[in-house]
This record gives C-alpha cells, sequence and structure tokens, in this order.
C-alpha cells in the first residue's frame, strides 16, 4: 500500500488544531490506516493533504485548497453521483478506499453530520455493480498452511469469497503446485496475507493484501464461521480451511461496513480437487481455454462456447468449464439435457429470449440482504421471477430437464408482494416517495389522498380567486423556499382582498397567501413528508421480507444460472455441428477414439479445416512429428479440448468420440517459444516437467509441446527421450507429445504402445503446402532448414546448411518435405512406416557457392566467410532457435553485400 493511505502526514501535524469537521476525517483515517479515506462533505468525496494529492493524481482531478478558520489544507473532490470511474481508477491503482459517508440527514442533524466509514472497496470485495464487469466473479481468496500436530507441514487450505454474490467456497490441496493450480482457477482479485509472515501463495496477478494476522487465528476464524454454519468442524475438513474461511469472511465484511456476518454468504461449499478434471495453469493457459495470447484471433474456447444470455449463465459456464466433471453419472445428466435442447431449436430459442430477461439474481440477493437493494433492484427481481412460469412451461415436456423444472421455485410469495408493493418504475433515491404503490397500504392511502386533494384544491384556486377579485391576470404557484403563493402584479394590487397575506414582494408584483391556502399547504405537506417517511419504512420492511428468502432466491439463481449454460452448450453445438461423446465409465481401457475430430477455435478462424482423428489406448504414448505450422499442437490440443468440453457435458467438435474420464490434464509447450525468457523459461518448463512426472496417472492425458527445446540438441533429445521412456513405463499416462527430435521415433520400435504420428507436406517445386492431416509413421527431419527456406534464406545459404547436415548426421537429406499426400483421413495406427523420402545429396558447398555466384551476383568474398562460418558451426550443442538465428545473421550479411 502507497503511503497515503490512513491519515495523510501533514494532516497528522495539525490533527489537535483542526475543526470538527476535520476531526471527524482524522478519525476516520486513524480508523482505516490501510486505506485511502474519502470523506463526504455534500455532494463530494474528498481527500485532504497527502491524499488529496495522490487522489488529483490518479484520477485526474484538479487539486484545490479547503481553507477554513484554522487555516488552508490542499484538497482533492470527486463527484459522488458520479463517483464509480474514480473509484476503479483508485482500485486499479491498488488502493483500498474507505467511503466515509454522511450517515445522518444534514438537514435534520443540530450540528455537525455524523460521518462514518459505510465500504471499503477493494480490488477483490467490490460490490458496486458499476465497477464489476458482468458475468465475472470477483474473489478474495486466502492459503493457509496446514501442519501436523508435531508442526510438519500437511497441505493447505485454501478459501475464497465472492463479496457481490455472496459465493464461498473451500479446499484443501497437498503441495504448492496444487496451491498455484487451485488459485489459477479461482482467479482471485485480491489475496489476503497475514502482517506477521512471509506469504505461502505464490505470486500471482492479484493484490496482495496485508491484514492483521489476528483474522487467521483458529478460534477467532472458527467463531466467525460460527455465524455462518451450524458446526464447522464438521462443514470444514481442517483447521488450515476454517483458518482460510474465517480470514476471508472477516476482511468481506469489514469492506461492507463491519456490520456483522453476511447473510447472503448462506453456504459455504468445500470441494475436492479429487471431484473434478484437473486443470492446472499451464493447461488453461496452453489449451487456451480463457485466455489466448497467441496471435489470430484472439478467440477462447470459452468464447466459442459462450452463447449465454445472463450474467449468471455466463458466470455457470466459467464455472464448469474451469471444473470439469468426473462423475459419469454427473456427465451424461448434462450431455442428456444439452442433447434435448440440441435437438429442439424452438425450444432453444424460447428458453434464450426469457433467459436474456434475467437479470443477475446473484448479485441482487447480495445486495437486498445487505440492504443495498433500491426499489428498482427489487422490481428487477420481480421482473426476473415473472420469466420463471414460462421458463417452467418451455421445459415441462422435456424428461432430461425435469430435475431443472423441478427445481424452479416460482417464489410467487416474493413476487408478489414486489409487485404489491413497489411501484412499477420507480425512482433511484428511497426517502422521496414514488417507491411504494399507494394501494399497499391504508395509512399511505390516506394521506396521498390528502396530498391529492390538497393540490387539486390549489389548482382551482386561481380560477376561483379571478372570480372572487376579478384580477384575471391573478396567478397561484409554489416554490420551494416561499411555498404556495397568489401573485398580484402592481397595477392590481388595489383590488386584493383582505384576508391575503403579504408573503413576498417582487419587482412587479406581490405575493400573497390566504389562512385557507396556508391551512391547505401545512396539509399537503404534512401529508407528504408523513407518506414519504412511510413509504421509505414500508420498503424497509419489503426489502427485509425480501431479504428473509435469500436462500431461495440464490437457489433459483443457480437453476436460470444452468439452464443458461446448458441452453448455450446446445447453442454452440448446434451451430458448430458437434456431436454427443461416448464417454466410458473409469473402469475401462482409457481409450480415445475420435473420427474427425476438430480444433474448436482454430476450426472458426480456418476456411477449410482439416478434421483429424486420433485412436489411443490408454497409457500409450503419441510421438507427432512433421515441419513446423503443419498442425502438430492444434491437433494435441484438440484432442485434450474433446475429452475436456466431454466432461463439461458439451458436445464436442468431432464426427463421433468415444471418450475415457480423465483425472488430469497436462499440458507442456516447449521453452522456446519465449525467446526473452532465455534460460529461466527453460528452468520454468523443466520444473513443471517434474510436476507431470510426480502427479500424472493411468487416468491423466498428456500433452508435451516440444518439451526439450530450449536447450542445446544433444541435451533436449535426451531430456525428451528419458521423460517419454517414464511416462510410458512408470506413469501408464497417455502421451501426445510433439517434436522436431527426430530421434525420439525410434522409441517406437522399442516400445509397445509407443506410436509415430506425422503430419504431411506436399511439395510442388519450391512450393510446399501444408495438408493439417495425421498419418501413422514418423516424419523427416529436416525441417528447420525447410523453414529457413521458406522463411527467405538464400538458396546458397540452405543448400550449404543441407550439407552440414548431411556431413554432421552421416544423413544425405536434402530435407525436401515429400510426405504421402494422398493419405486419407483413416484413424492413425500403431505402424511406424515412414513415408518420407531421404532424396541424394546434392552439390557439394563450392558448387553452391559458385551457383551463388553465378545467379545471384553475390560478393564472392562474402559468401566465402559466410561459408565458413557456416563450417565451423558446432551444430550438436545448438538449439534450433540458435540455428535459426545464426541463419538469419548469415543471411543479413549476405544481404549487405
Ligand atoms: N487441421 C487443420 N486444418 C486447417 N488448418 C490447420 C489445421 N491445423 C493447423 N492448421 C493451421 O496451421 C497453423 C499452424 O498449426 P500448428 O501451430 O498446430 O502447427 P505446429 O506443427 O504445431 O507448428 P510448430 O511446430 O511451429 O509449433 C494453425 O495456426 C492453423 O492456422
Amino acid at each position: 500500500m502507497t503511503a497515503v493511505t490512513g491519515l495523510p502526514p501533514t494532516m497528522a501535524d495539525r490533527k489537535d488544531e483542526v475543526t470538527p469537521m476535520l476531526g471527524q476525517y482524522v478519525e476516520c483515517c486513524e480508523q482505516h490506516s490501510d486505506a485511502l479515506v474519502l470523506f463526504q462533505v455534500g455532494d463530494f468525496y474528498e481527500a485532504f493533504c497527502e491524499a488529496a494529492a495522490e487522489v488529483a493524481r490518479v484520477c485526474e482531478v484538479t487539486l484545490t485548497q479547503r481553507e477554513d478558520s484554522t487555516g488552508e489544507y490542499p484538497m482533492a473532490g470527486i463527484p459522488i453521483d458520479n463517483a464509480a470511474s474514480y473509484l476503479e481508477a483508485l482500485v486499479e491503482a491498488d488502493y483500498r478506499v474507505a467511503l466515509a459517508d454522511q450517515v445522518e440527514d444534514a438537514e435534520a442533524a443540530s450540528g455537525l453530520v455524523d460521518r462514518a466509514v459505510t465500504r471499503v472497496i477493494t480490488p477483490g470485495t467490490v460490490v458496486e455493480d458499476a465497477l464489476l464487469a458482468a458475468g465475472s466473479t470477483t474473489y478474495v481468496a486466502s492459503v493457509v498452511e496446514r501442519t501436523t500436530a508435531d508442526r510438519v507441514r500437511d497441505g493447505y487450505g485454501i478459501a475464497a469469497v465472492d463479496a457481490s454474490t455472496g459465493a464461498c467456497f473451500v479446499t484443501t490441496v497437498l503441495t504448492r503446485g496444487d496451491v498455484r493450480e487451485e488459485l489459477d482457477r479461482i482467479q482471485p482479485n485480491e489475496l489476503l496475507v497475514a502482517d506477521d509472515a512471509p506469504t505461502v501463495a505464490p505470486d500471482g496477478e492479484w493484490m496482495e493484501s496485508a491484514v492483521d494476522a489476528e483474522l487467521f487465528d483458529p478460534t477467532i476464524a472458527r467463531d466467525r464461521l460460527t455465524e455462518y454454519v451450524a458446526d464447522p468442524d464438521r462443514r470444514l475438513d481442517n483447521d488450515a480451511e476454517q483458518r482460510a474461511c474465517g480470514a476471508v469472511l472477516a476482511y468481506a465484511e469489514y469492506t461492507q461496513g463491519d456490520d456483522g456476518p453476511l447473510e447472503y454468504v448462506s453456504r459455504i461449499r468445500r470441494h475436492d480437487q479429487r471431484d473434478q478434471l484437473r486443470l492446472d495453469a499451464a493447461a488453461l493457459r496452453g489449451l487456451e481455454l480463457f485466455d489466448n495470447r497467441g496471435p489470430g484471433s484472439g478467440e477462447t474456447v470459452f468464447d466459442v462456447l459462450d452463447e449465454t444470455a445472463s450474467a449468471l449463465g455466463r458466470r455457470c459456464l466459467d464455472r464448469w468449464l474451469r471444473r470439469p466433471l468426473v462423475d459419469r453419472a454427473a456427465i451424461e445428466d448434462r450431455l442428456d439435457a444439452v442433447e434435448a435442447l440440441v435437438g429442439d431449436s424452438v425450444v432453444r430459442s424460447d428458453l434464450s429470449d426469457l433467459l436474456a430477461e434475467a437479470y443477475d439474481l446473484e448479485r441482487l440477493a447480495g445486495r437486498v440482504s445487505r440492504e443495498r437493494a433500491n426499489a428498482r433492484d427489487l422490481r428487477a427481481l420481480q421482473a426476473t421471477l415473472s420469466i420463471v412460469p414460462d421458463l417452467k412451461e418451455r421445459i415441462a415436456d422435456i424428461p432430461a430437464l425435469s430435475d431443472y423444472h423441478d427445481r424452479l421455485d416460482e417464489l410467487r410469495d416474493v413476487a408478489t408482494l414486489i409487485d404489491e408493493a413497489i411501484s412499477p418504475e420507480p425512482p433511484m433515491e428511497l426517502t422521496e416517495g414514488g417507491v411504494i404503490k399507494q394501494s399497499f397500504d391504508d395509512e399511505l392511502t390516506d394521506l396521498r389522498t390528502t396530498e391529492q386533494q390538497g393540490r387539486e384544491w390549489v389548482a382551482d384556486l386561481e380560477a376561483a380567486e379571478r372570480r372572487r377579485t376579478g384580477i384575471d391576470s391573478l396567478s397561484v404557484g409554489h416554490n420551494q423556499v416561499h411555498g404556495y403563493y397568489i401573485e398580484v402584479t402592481n397595477p392590481n394590487l388595489d383590488q386584493v382582498p383582505d384576508d391575503y397575506t403579504r408573503r413576498q414582494t417582487l419587482k412587479n408584483a406581490e405575493r400573497f397567501y390566504t389562512p385557507e391556502l396556508k391551512e391547505r399547504e401545512d396539509e399537503i405537506f404534512g401529508a407528504a413528508e408523513r407518506a414519504d417517511s412511510l413509504e421509505y419504512d414500508l420498503f424497509c420492511e419489503v426489502r427485509e421480507t425480501v431479504a428473509a428468502e435469500t436462500d431461495r432466491i440464490q437457489a433459483l439463481a443457480t437453476v436460470i444460472a444452468e439452464l443458461d449454460a446448458l441452453c448455450s452448450l446446445a447453442t454452440a453445438a448446434a451451430e458448430n455441428d458437434y456431436v454427443r461423446p461416448n464417454v466410458q465409465a473409469a473402469s475401462d481401457d482409457g481409450r480415445i477414439a475420435i473420427h474427425g475430430g476438430r480444433h474448436p477455435v482454430v476450426e472458426t478462424t480456418q476456411a477449410e479445416f482439416v478434421p483429424n482423428d486420433t485412436d489411443l489406448t490408454g497409457g500409450d504414448v503419441a510421438i507427432i512429428t512433421g515441419p513446423n505450422m503443419s498442425g502438430k499442437s492444434t491437433y494435441m490440443r484438440q484432442v485434450a479440448l474433446i475429452c475436456l468440453l466431454a466432461q463439461t457435458g458439451s458436445f464436442v467438435p468431432a464426427e463421433a468420440a468415444t471418450l475415457p474420464i480423465l483425472d488430469r490434464i497436462f499440458t507442456r509447450v516447449g521453452a522456446s517459444d519465449d525467446i526473452a525468457g532465455g534460460q529461466s523459461t527453460f528452468m520454468r518448463e523443466m520444473s513443471e516437467l517434474t510436476e507431470i512426472l510426480h502427479d500424472a496417472t493411468d487416468r491423466s492425458l498428456v500433452l508435451l509441446d516440444e518439451v526439450g527445446r530450449g536447450t542445446s540438441t544433444a541435451d533436449g533429445l535426451a531430456i525428451a527421450q528419458a521423460t517419454t521412456e517414464f511416462i510410458h513405463d512408470e506413469l501408464d499416462a497417455t502421451t501426445l507429445f510433439a517434436t522436431h527430435y527426430h530421434g525420439l521415433t525410434n522409441l517406437a520400435d522399442e516400445r509397445e504402445g509407443v506410436h509415430n504420428l506425422h503430419f504431411a507436406a506436399t511439395r510442388d517445386g519450391d512450393d510446399v503446402t501444408f495438408l493439417h492431416r495425421v498419418a501413422p509413421g514418423a516424419s523427416s527431419a529436416s525441417y528447420g532448414i525447410e523453414v529457413a527456406r521458406m522463411a527467405g534464406v538464400p538458396t546458397p545459404v540452405v543448400d550449404r546448411a543441407r550439407d552440414v547436415v548431411a556431413t554432421t548426421t552421416g544423413d544425405a537429406s536434402d530435407g525436401t518435405v515429400v510426405d504421402d499426400a494422398t493419405g486419407s483421413a483413416a484413424a492413425p495406427t500403431a505402424s511406424d512406416d515412414d513415408t518420407a523420402t531421404d532424396p541424394p545429396a546434392s552439390a557439394t558447398a563450392d558448387d553452391a557457392v559458385c551457383d551463388a555466384l553465378d545467379e545471384q551476383t553475390l560478393d564472392a568474398e562474402a559468401v566465402a566467410a559466410v561459408a565458413t562460418e557456416l563450417q565451423d558451426l558446432d551444430i550438436a550443442t545448438m538449439t534450433p532457435l540458435e540455428a535459426l538465428n545464426t541463419l538469419d545473421e548469415l543471411r543479413s550479411q549476405l544481404d549487405e553485400t
């Protein structure tokens, strides 16, 4: 936190001499030493001294001076009506912002208006709609180490709460890698750490907030939890879970104004990582589920599947994709529901239309329960409830959705109450009337009738008084200061009757009132004032009654969200031509059999996507070779995504698919894709590999994409080979390994269950066409040179490079990538025929140089120099990337001649 939190230093120096109002500011700042305090003064939130300078800088508002009897103070303010964007800027700048509001009516206050901090806004506990993206989640999380009685570390408790919806869950994980995985799924905006100890959580994109270590105290945390669940010891697994959960709830309470437990956190869910298909950070990233940082469309898997109509549904789909299922019955239930909807486009579109009218019930329920909902929020709730009968009706005849049908609670009592009580189009303000329907309460009806009759009497008064006085220009009006008046212009003043009393003198006219007018006025204003305040009380009663039903509203929100997510999966399936996968029981042989599989994202960006088959028995290892850009990564990811989508309950992009239930998906992409990362990236790659080798099981799917590439060729190949052998021999995990290490393909001869697959290309003259079609067998080894040629490296250099390869490896390949272009898309089998051809060595280096001189009139000396450099290269110790960079350098040398 930056230094301007709490009491600004200059204000601290002068705190004994400030005015009573600034004294309140000092007090608020002292109570919230970790937050930047914004202090309500009328229509503005103000900050003073150093805090003012910071607010001015971050929010780009003017720094002014406040002057009072005790001196001058720098001051910066943001308008309360329009505060959202400024608050967002402050939160983005990593501030906690404490809002010190006027908590009594300024007009009613006898002296200084009371002020108190009503909310602390932090990145992980934002509840203001204006600061929240629709359909997103905002979590504050914490991680606590679990130790055994003899102080040995025994895992970690993790808890997270979304203060806007009340979603709260805890889990226990074993390793730091598991912590990382869990946090990557939760993606908290804020992570709590005790202020007296270093954090046990890994670094991430969240803001770390140091909080009083007391929040993590086992007894204090447990006491707090008893406010939320009847028996914390039964609900939560262990002490670490309790401490983590107690701390996040304490923090959430603190940010919501410390009014005690948050009623809308009605359920603390426990989940176990083993009850879901586990995806660690690398898999989430590598499969581009939610984040596509690669080149191209930037679309993610989530984008392709997201046809949700409501924010609720969007959040649900996000949750489903992050935590696919492992329970076959649950998977089948979802698939049944999706299938029913895929087959009925009319129901689907009707449901979508209805769901589009659903407001964010989870957040609404949170606001109602926090007593922050206004009348419009209640109307939004009622509008959402009003679609429920239609939703029920639309799915009544669909057996696969009968459970959803039964769980759809129409909440008729709540809907009727709101409908009867709240005006159809209420104002935002709750204290100025117009919120409650007159018909809702007898006293209110009487008061409003009195007010109305009074106003009608006043409306008729003008005509009556004109008749009585004979003054045609007489008018009746009203203003805030003087109330009702009868206005007579100066020339007619002599006709004013005796019962007129002067109220106000204008330049050309006088304003009067009569005893009757005064009486009516008192009646009107008295009734209106009492009615406004009665309305406020009635509103609070209605809100309280609704708040008592928070659990039911949240349960309804869950069903609506799930229906929307199912509809979304069905629409995506219908529009993209997906099929229902055949998911096998966990006891099966783990076979992945996909006919005509496609990559759900890449297929949307390619004019003609080539479908590919996969047929792997559990524990098989497929070594995939092929030129750069031929489609290896796409293929591997599509296999993993098809499995993942199936376990989410989604249809899959294929013509047919029989799939196992996986426990984990690992993906590791070789280090050399990140040039800047260099050695440290290779280190990371290796430590990620370590995780796989520790954690993969015979139910896991492992994707290795050019692993080992970040080091020298010899070491890389050695690591790749040892890894493959270990996975195959010891772990029995089904594995797809894309590699440029041709040597790896020999494993297929040595081990049963290791297969070579390759991606073919055809060559016509100098043009190479990628077929993007997987075929059995290994591919040619000389891809780097081929790519160098395609990248524009001059022919003599390319030819010389081939020669060098030939002499260093004893292989005379010219690198031509000619494959069986006519190969069909039949399922690759375990055969290992290498279809790549090895044409004879061509010209010598000298010939190449001479040709170059003839053809391209290159500088002979430069070419000779390049040739010598080429000859001196120690290719065995170079990474492919270093080789490419060297080629590029050599080409530049020639270009400069
Ligand atoms: N089956 C396919 N049908 C059509 N186009 C495809 C197919 N697979 C891949 N592509 C296209 O080829 C491009 C390269 O694919 P991909 O990244 O999978 O190749 P790669 O062999 O892994 O390359 P590298 O070895 O350089 O990492 C993709 O971005 C896509 O545009």
